[in-house]
């Protein structure tokens, strides 16, 4: 008889490779990138600077940083055919649909899509980091029946997106907290969607395919759709002083509570504490009348929830509400999340094709004993 195999489900607990991009540090509860802190990388740097520190492995210097602000900004228009054929898809598709509907049709259009050269991979991962936002912006704006608006490459890459969605740039108090969330959001090791991204790419396949795929493991309430998810839970229990009875009846049907709990920590999301206090800050300048109630609400389900099953917030439960503040609609956030994580999946594709093993684990079986196929 064979011994049956340890099984870990959903790899919880499994380390599956090495990665030198980011880690979370369990005794500090803390995440650095490639070294570096993420909450000193938000309040000292651009969401530029630390893209290119995710790429690069080093901050760019002050030439650096100016060349890549610049080819970033060159590349942020689509073609004409990009810009028709997403704008064929259904007005009522999600978001998530069209971003990876676009990612596949840009593979398709590029003649080096199957060269894995590190420097091809590198230019494809600036091309959809300077795309990607255009794509979310025209989408933002049909689903208002509005017209896009073409990027201005006089404005920085959170300004532009702004003035993309809705034609303005708001108080730089909002554009530092929508910086901090995209630095934020930017990468976080072998979570499911880069793990997918690194399924993908570890068949050598091209880094297209790996970002559509990743886009669409992000795309579910358990990960990135969870920050939407946390904006209809708002919506659904609406009063403050309904949190808490609204909690109880959720647990006792066994319903997850939306941007609550996490794989990997258990004391708390290390990026919470930052993304909170940039919430904070918008919740005390926003000129939004639902604001104080929104803000309550938010306080109440967090404490309740603690007091019930001591389970902490993580990053999508501060940056729903804050993307609900800036003027985005619900079904955008998870889409702003793929504009930040592209860049942490990108790099883990590169670094996936630098040591790369097919990923392909094994299955214990369980289903019924071989037997005799039925003649005739
Ligand atoms: C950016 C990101 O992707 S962060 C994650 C975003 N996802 C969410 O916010 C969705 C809600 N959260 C969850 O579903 C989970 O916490 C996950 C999927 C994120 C992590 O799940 P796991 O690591 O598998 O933890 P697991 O589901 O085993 O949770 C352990 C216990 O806590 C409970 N629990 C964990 N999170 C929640 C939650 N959000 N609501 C209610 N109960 C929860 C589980 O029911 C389980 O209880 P049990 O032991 O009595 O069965
Ligand atoms: O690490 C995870 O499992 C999910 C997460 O927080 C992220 O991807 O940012």
């Amino acid at each position: 008889m064979t011994s049956t195999p340890e099984i870990h489900r959903g790899l919880a607990g499994v380390y599956a490779d090495t990665t030198e991009v980011s880690t979370v540090i369990q005794e500090t509860n803390s995440l650095t990138y490639r070294g570096y802190a993420v909450q000193d990388l938000a309040a000292h740097h651009s969401f530029e600077a630390v893209s290119y520190l995710l790429w690069h492995g080093e901050l760019p210097d002050e030439k650096q940083l100016a060349a890549f602000e610049a080819a970033e900004r060159a590349l942020r228009p689509l073609n004409r055919t990009e810009s028709e054929l997403l704008a064929r898809l259904p007005e009522t598709c999600h978001p998530m649909d069209v971003l990876r509907t676009a990612v596949s049709l840009f593979g398709a259009e590029d003649p080096r899509e199957d060269d894995n050269g590190e420097e091809a991979n590198l230019a494809k991962s600036l091309s959809l980091f300077a795309k990607l936002p255009t794509v979310v912006a025209a989408h933002q704006r049909r689903r208002r029946g509005l017209d896009p608006i073409a990027p201005d490459p006089r404005l920085g890459y959170a300004e532009n997106f702004f003035h993309m969605c809705f034609g303005e740039v708001p108080d730089e108090e909002v554009v530092r907290c929508f910086e901090i969330s995209l630095t934020l959001y930017a990468e976080h090791s072998f979570n499911a969607s880069t793990f997918t991204a690194r399924v993908i790419t570890s068949t050598l396949s091209d880094l297209y395919s790996a970002v559509t795929g990743a886009i669409g493991a992000l795309k579910g309430p358990l990960h990135g759709g969870a920050n939407e998810a946390v904006m209809d839970m708002l919506d659904e229990v609406r009063d403050p002083a309904d949190a808490a009875r609204w909690l109880d009846q959720a647990l006792a049907e066994k319903r997850k509570i939306m941007g609550f709990g996490h794989r990997v920590y258990k004391n708390g999301d290390s990026r919470v504490p930052i993304m909170q206090g940039a919430l904070d800050r918008l919740v005390a300048q926003s000129d939004n009348p639902e604001a104080p109630r929104l803000d309550k609400l938010h306080a109440a389900l967090r404490e309740a929830m603690f007091e019930r099953k001591q389970i902490h917030p993580n990053l999508d439960y501060p940056a729903g509400l804050a993307y609900h503040l800036m003027g985005f609609d619900t079904p955008v956030f998870t889409p702003i999340f793929v504009m930040s994580r592209v860049t942490g999946w990108t790099a883990h594709i590169i670094e996936q094709l630098s040591h790369n093993s097919l990923i392909r684990p094994l299955a214990s079986y369980d289903g019924v004993a071989q037997r005799e196929v039925p003649k005739g």
